[in-house]
C-alpha cells in the first residue's frame, strides 16, 4: 500500500519545536488553575530599589499544599521577590504589579498589612525568637490583636509547638527564655509563632541555613509534614535542598525568572541553558 506523505510537515514542525525548546532564554510552566488550585499568584511583579529595578516583571503562581523552592545565584533577586509576597518590602522598595490571593491584590494601598501576614507568615535565615518566654513568643502576636481565654492561648501553643516539632522538647519549660534554646529548636519556634496566627501560606527566607546538618533535616522532615496544611515558598542556596524538598522550582538570575517548572524537571532536564548551567554548579 502506499505510504501517504502526510506524517513529515508535522515531524518538521515538531523537531522544529524541540530546537526552539532547546534553548529558550526563559521557560514558564505554571500549574494549570483549572486542574490544581493556587495559592498565590504574583503578576508582573517589579520591585525598585531607588533607580535599582532588582526584580523585572516576574509572573509566578504558586500551587496550594506545595513546597515551591526559589533558587539562584547571590544578588538574583530570590528574598527582594519573597519578601513582596507579604509586603515585607513596604518602606523599603517600591513594588509594582499585583500579588493575587483569593481574589485580593495584596499589593493595593488599602489592603491591612497585618492581616496580609497573619495569613502569609515568613520565617528569616537567622532565628529571631522574642526575648520572652517559649510560651509567650507564640501568644504576643495573638494577645496584641484580639482576646482569648488562657485554655484557648494553652491549646494554640500546644498545638502551634507540636506542628513544628518542638513540643517534646519544651512542654515541661514553657515559660523559659527562648533565648536559651539551640539554633535549630529557635527556628522551629519561630516556626511554630507563624502557625500560631494560623495562616495559609508560610514564606520561608534560607530558613536552615545558619544551622547544623542535624536541625537541617529535622527543619526538611517539618515541612514536608506541614506542607499537607499550608503552602510553603522557601528561598534556598541549598540545591540540594531544594531538589529534596521542591515541588516547584524558580530559578531565578538578575531580577528574572528564568526558569519556572516541577523541581525534578529543572534538576533533570532544564529547558534553559542558563539553568542547567546553575544547577550543575557552573557558576553561583
Ligand atoms: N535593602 C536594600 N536596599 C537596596 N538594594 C537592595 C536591598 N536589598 C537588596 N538589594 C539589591 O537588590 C538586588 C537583589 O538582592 P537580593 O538580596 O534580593 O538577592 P538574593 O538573590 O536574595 O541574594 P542572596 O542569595 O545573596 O540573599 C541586589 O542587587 C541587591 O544589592
Amino acid at each position: 500500500m502506499a505510504r501517504t506523505r502526510k506524517s513529515k510537515p508535522s515531524l518538521v514542525k515538531n523537531i522544529k519545536k524541540i530546537i526552539n525548546l532547546d534553548n529558550p532564554d526563559s521557560y514558564i510552566s505554571e500549574p494549570d488553575p483549572s486542574k490544581h488550585e493556587l495559592a498565590l499568584k504574583a503578576e508582573n511583579v517589579s520591585v525598585f530599589y531607588d533607580e535599582n529595578e532588582a526584580i523585572k516583571s516576574v509572573n509566578l503562581a504558586f500551587e496550594r499544599f506545595k513546597i515551591t523552592t526559589l533558587i539562584g545565584a547571590s544578588g538574583s533577586g530570590k528574598s527582594t521577590f519573597i519578601r513582596s509576597l507579604n509586603r515585607m518590602n513596604d518602606g523599603i522598595a517600591r513594588v509594582s504589579g499585583k500579588i493575587m490571593y483569593r481574589g485580593l491584590d495584596l499589593n493595593s494601598p488599602d489592603v491591612d498589612v497585618y492581616e496580609v501576614r497573619r495569613h502569609i507568615g515568613m520565617v528569616f535565615q537567622m532565628p529571631n525568637p522574642f526575648a520572652k518566654s517559649i510560651y509567650n513568643n507564640i501568644t504576643f502576636a495573638l494577645t496584641q490583636r484580639g482576646k482569648y481565654s488562657k485554655e484557648q492561648l494553652d491549646e494554640i501553643v500546644e498545638s502551634s509547638l507540636k506542628q513544628a516539632a518542638l513540643w517534646d522538647q519544651v512542654k515541661d519549660d514553657l515559660n523559659k527564655s527562648a533565648l536559651e534554646l539551640s539554633g535549630g529548636q529557635a527556628q522551629r519556634l519561630v516556626i511554630a509563632r507563624a502557625l500560631a496566627l494560623k495562616p495559609d501560606i508560610l514564606l520561608m527566607d534560607e530558613p536552615t541555613s545558619a544551622l547544623d546538618p542535624k536541625s537541617i533535616m529535622q527543619i526538611e522532615e517539618t515541612m514536608m509534614e506541614l506542607k499537607k496544611k499550608y503552602t510553603i515558598i522557601i528561598v534556598t542556596h541549598n540545591l540540594q535542598q531544594a531538589a529534596r524538598i521542591g515541588d516547584y522550582t524558580a530559578f531565578f538570575h538578575l531580577g528574572k525568572v528564568i526558569e519556572y517548572d516541577l523541581t525534578r524537571k529543572i534538576f533533570t532536564r532544564p529547558k534553559v541553558k542558563l539553568t542547567d548551567d546553575y544547577v550543575s554548579g557552573n557558576f553561583g
